[in-house]
């Protein structure tokens, strides 16, 4: 099943031999790729594979150690991401680069560094909307956009300067089932006008909707080049990997006992001008039990997460009750001494701390067990963050080192790992396993589905439905900071999670038949 994608002329770009050294590491070791005109290449690989690396190479990001780009067969030196664009390529990042105060024609405006009169945008705009179906208001300030929307103007601003190729890590993490439908048709259009495209993403299934050529990196190295249409995901997800990768076992018997974690009536007000209130929460998680809350991103996920876990007080002591006892006013270590944990979505920065080696990094949820009369109890630190690493997997370029030396996915399993390692009696997870491959989501799924088989209550917050589907005993969903009820798996379907996603079904007095 190799590739073919041939075409008359020379390739629009070849990397020929990259490579990246971080001190003994190989982050990149020879790495071949070529993209035709109008091609859509998919760059996969398992976690630490070496994708961010090469696409920051090219980009103009980073330096590469040895090797050569061509562009149109001639071989180029791109010094910064400001050469990358004059000579035509564009990139769409994971984490967009926003003003929430500016409206949509002034950001862009902004990002094209005054090349453009707002007036001169807006026209563009509306002219490059219409023909790409990506709809967006020039007007619409920033803060009232959903994130897909956010996603449109980035890549709008990419195409205001006529990209030959587009650079997309990762897309559809943000976007609802509908949104991601959106952007495929957009991305196809594209395509057929001559624009190449290159896709990053851990999701097999839109790979195979989307590319006829996929390079698949393992260690850093090109495993292979296949047509993704030409295999299931599964076999995709096997040469990522370099075996196969199972389904999670939910086998266990499901019988939830008492309650640890109880939200009553729950009220916040917003943070800032632009956060959203939580309004009269009610939710139960019970011993044995995982618990989904599904909806799409910025409905009020970080703040029931900021209240759950203690970072911000209930004004009610009773409105949070974890493990019987009355927690509302209490902050994120007194929660912790209850036996709750609690992985938030931003991994860097917010779960660990980026310029701390990982030991160190294990103090912010071990410290009772590692410090003693103030002195901290480095070796227990040292021999923990290696069971850690030994026990999820964690792919480290070095012994212990820094949390921002790990690639995403791995540093995901390394928080994870961390707070599951202490078996606590309620974990909290926001987004366990954003950005994280095939393999590694299997294994993450596995051991909060294993923790609640072992009698622990698991509360999964989550907008990637079929790992809901997968993991989740009870399910509810969260919209503009209001929680629908919480009903069985078995009794949703993905059409009701939808309807309640979009505020429908409670519009309408209710999708759920409760
Ligand atoms: N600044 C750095 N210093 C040392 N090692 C690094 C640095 N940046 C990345 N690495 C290492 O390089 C390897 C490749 O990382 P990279 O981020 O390219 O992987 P990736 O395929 O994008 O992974 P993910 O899917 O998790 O984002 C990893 O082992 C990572 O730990």
């Amino acid at each position: 099943m190799k590739a073919d994608v041939s075409s008359s002329g020379p390739p629009l770009v070849e990397l020929i031999r990259i490579s990246k050294r971080y001190g003994d590491l190989l982050a990149n070791d020879g790495i071949d790729l070529s993209i035709e005109p109008g091609e859509i290449h998919a760059l996969l690989g398992e976690n630490g594979a070496g994708k961010s690396t090469l696409v920051k190479i090219l980009y103009g990001v980073i330096e590469p150690s040895a090797g050569e780009i061509r562009w149109e067969g001639r071989p180029v030196s791109i010094g910064s991401p400001v050469e990358a664009r004059t000579l035509g390529l564009g990139m769409v990042f994971q984490h967009f680069s926003l003003f929430e105060e500016m409206t949509v024609a002034e950001n862009i405006a902004v990002a094209l560094s005054g090349e453009w009169s707002l007036a001169n945008v807006r026209n563009r705009l509306s002219e490059i909307s219409r023909t790409y179906g990506l709809a967006l208001d020039a007007d619409r300030a920033v803060w009232t956009l959903s994130a897909g929307e956010r996603q449109r103007i980035e890549i709008v601003r990419c195409l205001l300067q006529n990209p030959r190729l587009l650079i997309l890590d990762e897309p559809t993490s943000v976007l609802t089932p509908q949104e991601a439908e959106h952007l495929f048709v957009t991305l196809d259009k594209l395509s057929a006008e001559g624009c190449s495209i290159l896709y990053i993403s851990h999701k097999l299934e839109e790979v195979r909707r989307l590319c006829r050529r996929a390079t698949i990196l393992r260690a850093g190295r090109v495993v292979a080049t296949i047509d993704p249409r030409a295999s299931t995901a599964r076999e995709i997800a096997a040469l990522m990997v370099g075996n196969e990768v199972g389904d999670i076992r939910t086998d266990a018997p499901h019988t939830p006992q008492g309650e640890v974690l109880r939200v009553r009536n729950l009220d916040m007000p917003p943070v800032g001008l632009h956060g959203q209130a939580l309004k009269d929460i009610n939710l139960v998680v019970r011993a044995g039990e995982v618990v989904g809350i599904a909806g799409v991103a910025g409905n009020g996920q970080s703040e029931l997460f900021a209240a759950l876990s203690g970072e911000r007080l209930a004004e009610r002591n009773d409105a949070i009750t974890i493990a019987g006892k009355p927690s509302g006013g209490m902050g994120i270590e007194a929660r912790r001494r209850l036996s709750a944990a609690f992985v938030p979505e931003e991994r860097l920065g917010h779960a660990a701390a980026p310029t701390h080696r990982l030991s160190e990094n294990t103090l912010i949820s071990h410290a009772s067990t590692e410090v003693r009369s103030g002195f901290i109890l480095l070796n227990a630190a040292k021999r923990l963050a290696r069971t850690i690493i030994k026990s999820f997997d964690v792919r480290t370029p070095e012994g212990d080192p820094q949390a921002r030396k790990l690639s995403g996915g791995n540093l995901q399993k390394f928080v994870i790992g961390r707070e599951i390692i202490r078996k606590p009696k309620l974990l909290i997870v926001d987004q366990p396993t954003w950005g994280v491959d095939a393999g590694a989501a299997r294994l993450i799924r596995q051991s909060l589905v294993d923790l609640a088989r072992d009698g622990s209550a698991v509360l999964v917050v989550s907008q990637d439905l079929d790992e809901l589907f997968e993991v989740a005993d009870q399910m509810a969903v969260i919209h503009q900071g209001m929680l629908s009820p919480q009903k069985p798996i078995g009794e949703w379907t993905k059409e009701a999670i939808g309807l309640e996603m979009l505020g429908v079904a409670q519009a309408q007095g209710g999708a759920h038949a409760d």
